[in-house]
């Protein structure tokens, strides 16, 4: 919403939320408090805010406003009923849909912006169009495809902007709308418009593409682990086949965030509610591999420092589920320090931009053991050279390009020996690091 304020100054957004919090660090006079850090953001909210981006807790006067309404709520898995552990939680959207069926008294589009199953768009319909008020609404759908870490740029160039809607003529008028939006910076090209339900649908599937390209190349990796292959090498060379490419297929210690587990457990609910157990099992072994990669990862840690860590401490650099973000939903790290703890190891974390605070609800939310155990066992340190002294093993868990800045003579000479390190993003210069007098294991390598 910031980035399109930016590139429409003649139209006004207000960006609403129940968190008060959150509506107040956007609206923070300091940058730097801005609740998501994402490299470029700053500079485009500091632009546009108060010109005509506005945040505000106040949803039913933004509801009453606005002509065009993105629903952008969170969508998370399901943890209660059926469905549970897989299916998306709609409740949000459906209180967001019910919310604008109260307050509108003029005629609106409501753009589905959140992730959802293909054939949400019907239920918002229903909940919409049973006001009596004689309101009208058009639905439409237009999926998000940024990724964290990079998403001022995907959103100024993205590949492509995807919006679906119904195709009578007043679908088709809701629809061109929404095009004259985004073109405004994005080219006509690049701006597809299709029927509602492949847009909702498409948006899944791109996730799950995405996520099988990392765990195809996580598969390999621990047959290259097993072969002297090297998977940076059997990457390359099958990435620079045109048809394959060669994108994603960095392998790594498993994909995390908020979106692909979640996006490809809902298309394998959906694949099974509709029949089609087949095509569930096909999606549902991209997350079965990328648990194993994240257990093997740790299993190394364990079976390499000679079957036992109880009592050693391990040094983790990084904990967000990638570089250039401060999210950490889903990321490896928390999954592979619980193992960790399990074997009773002393996990030190190091994140450049992760507070202490959130390491410690990531693994509390696990619910393996109790807070104060895991305060036992888990501290977070803001200097890596503090996170990483006394040391038995050091894990790479996200791939910030800071550690590769590092002075490593120092951070070995204040290890405990034999010092070894498990380098699950293979960003380290393995070579180098030997020369020092580092054990040093890449992942597929
Ligand atoms: N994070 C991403 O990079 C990304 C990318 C593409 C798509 N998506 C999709 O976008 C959606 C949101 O993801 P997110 O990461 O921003 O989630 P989030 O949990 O960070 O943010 C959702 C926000 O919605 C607010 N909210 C919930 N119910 C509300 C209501 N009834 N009225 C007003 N505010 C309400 C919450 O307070 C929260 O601040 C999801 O469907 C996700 O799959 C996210
Ligand atoms: O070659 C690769 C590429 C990615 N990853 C990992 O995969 C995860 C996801 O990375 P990425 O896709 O870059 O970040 P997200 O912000 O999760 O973005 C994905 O999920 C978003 C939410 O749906 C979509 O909008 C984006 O298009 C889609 O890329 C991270 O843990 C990465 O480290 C790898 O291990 N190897």
């Amino acid at each position: 919403m910031a980035v399109m304020a930016q590139k429409n100054p003649n139209i006004k957004i207000t960006v609403v939320d129940l968190n008060a919090q959150r509506i107040a660090d956007w609206n923070d006079n300091d940058l730097g408090k801005l609740p998501i850090f994402e490299p470029g953001l700053d500079q485009v909210v500091n632009e546009a805010r108060g010109r005509n981006l506005f945040f505000s807790t106040d949803v039913e006067a933004a509801i009453q406003e606005a002509q065009m309404i993105f629903i952008s709520v969170n969508t998370p898995t399901k943890t209660y009923g059926a469905g549970k552990g897989m299916a998306a939680d709609l409740k949000y959207i459906e209180l967001c849909a019910r919310q604008i069926a109260k307050v509108a008294t003029t005629n609106k589009i409501v753009v589905e912006k959140s992730t959802l199953p293909v054939k949400t768009a019907q239920a918002i319909k229903s909940i919409l169009n049973h006001t009596g008020n004689g309101v009208q609404f058009q639905i439409l759908s237009n999926p998000e495809f940024l990724a964290e870490g990079t998403a001022i740029t995907d959103l100024t160039n993205p590949d492509r902007v995807l919006i679906g809607g119904d195709q009578t003529p007043e679908g088709k008028l809701a629809i061109q709308s929404l095009v004259d939006v985004y073109g405004s910076w994005v080219p006509k090209a690049q701006i597809l418009t299709t029927n509602i339900w492949s847009s909702e649908l498409s948006k899944l599937v791109a996730n799950a593409f995405l996520a099988q390209r990392v765990s195809s190349i996580n598969a390999i990796s621990e047959l290259c682990e097993a072969t002297e292959a090297n998977v940076d090498e059997v990457a390359k060379a099958i990435g620079m086949d045109s048809r394959i490419g060669p994108k994603f297929l960095k392998s790594s210690v498993g994909f995390g965030g908020s979106c692909f587990q979640k996006d490809i457990l809902n298309l394998v609910y959906i694949s099974k509610s509709l029949g089609l157990q087949e095509v569930a099992d096909y999606w549902e072994q991209v997350i079965i591999m990328n648990n194993h990669q994240r257990n093997r990862f740790a299993n190394n840690i364990v079976k390499t420092l000679y079957n036992t860590v109880s009592g050693k401490k391990i040094a983790f650099l990084g904990w967000a589920f990638k570089k250039d973000t401060n999210d950490t939903r889903e990321s490896a790290a928390i999954y592979v320090a619980d193992k960790l703890i399990d074997e009773q190891a002393n996990v030190s974390v190091y994140d450049p931009k992760v507070t202490a605070s959130r390491v410690q609800s990531d693994i509390n939310y696990l619910n393996t053991r109790t807070e104060a155990q895991n305060n036992n066992y888990l501290t977070s340190l803001d200097n890596p050279y503090d996170a990483v002294k006394n040391a038995h093993a050091i894990a790479v868990l996200t791939e910030w390009d800071e550690f590769k800045t590092y002075d490593w003579q120092r951070i070995y000479d204040n290890m405990s020996k034999p010092a070894f390190i498990f380098d699950g993003r293979n960003v380290l210069d393995k070579l180098a690091l030997e020369t020092i007098g580092f054990h040093v294991k890449g992942i597929g390598k």
